[in-house]
């Protein structure tokens, strides 16, 4: 069966921007547009509306220089307006040579914003398509507040479509200005005018309010559009606009009938390279393109996995240039463990899995994500533990810092089954620990080593909140030797990493 193609056109530089802060540089622009051409595929591009600035005419015109040179120029759409020309000569002298005429798609509009008649709106229109023609630039027209138009003055919008179906106009474009309509709604006054004006190719343009511009696609796309229009991350005025990365995933997974040409391997370098310039994070559970998305957390999804992909849909990663990854914490089991160290090329015996797997279940209790990275320091610091009979156990403490006093300790030490406590000041916390640990021994008659270095380093990747490690060397008379604490706290680190020491002398 051969499938019936849709043009997608790009509208982040222009919807997109209408997301309240953002505001793109000329270079930042061009890139986006070079990106969205060359990578993703996207058959058009709107870049800027007509009039907006001395910035934007610069934008559109460097971006033109670009396209005329590359072939692309029919491919690149600036938003224009009902301006008796003023739009169309800013658009000749920034070189454009399409535009998407600003028209009124709904009687509500016309009559309250405009103040004008049908006739009067359509007289105007025709003489700036004119305008346009004689310089050179094809149009489109957009119908603003089409879906309202459909739902409450639907005599106006056939009146507008048997008049604007007669001019020389490339494509019509429907907006959902407020996004307000539902899938149904959509599928039904879709189906109408597709039925009513064959062979007219006809956009649809969804917006995001009630959070249904994919589903709203969807519908446009089975009701027999000719195109979409989409913004990367879902950008766009308010709520922003149908998402590229959802769309398109969408459409290749439930509308079979059709063809878009977009590189799906793309989407996601895309959209980080969007993030960055827009500087509109994108939320870590947005579908296709979120940090989160491709994570399993559950113990019981990484075993599903591991038995004929039980946990997996269509919406595989590696289709979106993604990996999946698998979640350290508290609800991770063998599994999440085992995955993880494949990836770093690690393998574990039974025994040692099951205490690498405990210890990042509690870590995970303590701060609910550990990353992959932490994961050697955590094996080493498990299997490390494990060379040690534990003669020595710090039970107890508490610490004390506190502004304009010294620091101090009080601490519970219990010495092959004989239980010590002492109390001490210092420089730092730590320092206090030690003096009370010194008094500890001194009790005992025995002397501590020195401590002659003291690094302290976060799991490279990690977050203020990581697992950090400390590796203290100590010098005995004998010999020098370093031990390694791991924790989120910097002092429990270097806790641990002496209670080691303490087992070992
Ligand atoms: C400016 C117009 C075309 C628009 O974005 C809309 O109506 O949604």
């Amino acid at each position: 069966m051969e499938r019936r193609k849709i043009e997608i056109m790009d509208t982040t530089l222009r919807d997109g921007e209408q997301t309240s802060g953002v505001s793109f540089s000329i270079s930042e622009k061009l890139t986006i547009t070079q990106l969205l051409l060359e990578e993703l595929h996207v058959d058009r591009v709107e870049i800027a509306s007509a009039r907006v600035s001395d910035g934007e005419f610069n934008a559109v015109k460097s971006i033109l220089v670009w396209a005329e040179e590359n072939g692309y120029a029919d491919r690149i759409e600036v938003l224009s307006f009902v301006d008796n020309g003023i739009s169309i000569d800013w658009m000749a002298n920034s070189g454009v040579k399409v535009q998407n005429l600003l028209t009124k798609g709904s009687l509500n509009h016309l009559t309250h914003q405009l103040k004008k008649t049908p006739e009067q709106h359509f007289a105007e229109i025709k003489h700036v398509i004119e305008l346009a023609q004689s310089k050179g630039i094809a149009t489109n027209v957009y119908l603003e507040d089409w879906s309202n138009g459909m739902r409450n003055s639907p005599e106006y919008v056939y009146q507008y479509l048997d008049f604007i179906t007669k001019q020389p106009v490339k494509r019509i474009l429907l907006p959902d200005t407020l996004g307000i309509l539902t899938p149904s709604e959509t599928a039904k006054f879709l189906t109408e005018l597709v039925g009513r004006y064959p062979g007219v190719h006809f956009d649809f343009h969804a917006h995001n309010d009630y959070d249904l511009g994919t589903a709203n696609v969807l519908e446009a796309v089975k009701a027999g559009v000719s195109g979409l229009h989409l913004t990367v991350n879902g950008m766009g005025e308010r709520a922003g606009n149908a998402a590229m990365a959802s769309a398109v995933a969408v459409i290749n997974d439930f509308a079979p009938e059709v063809e878009i040409a977009i590189k799906e391997s793309s989407i996601y370098t895309v959209s980080k390279l969007v993030e960055t310039f827009s500087g509109v994070r994108i939320p870590s559970n947005k579908p296709i393109v979120g940090d989160n998305v491709f994570t399993q957390t559950a113990g019981i999804h990484a075993d599903g996995d591991n038995k004929n992909n039980l946990y997996f849909n269509d919406l595989l990663p590696e289709r979106f240039g993604r990996k999946r990854e698998y979640a350290l914490g508290k609800t991770s089991g063998k599994a999440n463990i085992e995955k993880n160290l494949q990836e770093l090329g690690l393998k574990l015996n039974d025994a040692d899995l099951k205490k690498v797997t405990q210890r990042v279940i509690e870590l995970g209790d303590k701060k609910e994500t550990v990353t992959k990275e932490d994961l050697p320091y955590i094996i080493s610091d498990v299997l490390d533990s494990s060379l040690y009979e534990e003669k020595v156990v710090v039970e107890s403490y508490v610490l004390m810092h506190a502004m304009g006093l010294r620091p101090s300790a009080t601490i519970s030490v219990k010495i092959d089954g004989e239980k010590f406590e002492e109390n001490a000041q210092g420089d730092g916390q730590f320092d206090a620990f030690m003096n009370a640990l010194a008094r500890v021994y001194d009790k005992k008659k025995r002397s501590l080593p020195k401590l002659i270095d003291y690094a302290v380093r976060i799991a490279p990747g990690s977050s203020s909140d990581a697992l950090c490690e400390t590796i203290i060397t100590w010098q005995t008379d004998q010999k020098k030797f370093i031990t390694r604490g791991l924790d989120s706290d910097q002092t429990v680190c270097a806790i641990k990493a002496t209670q080691k020491m303490l087992n070992i002398i």
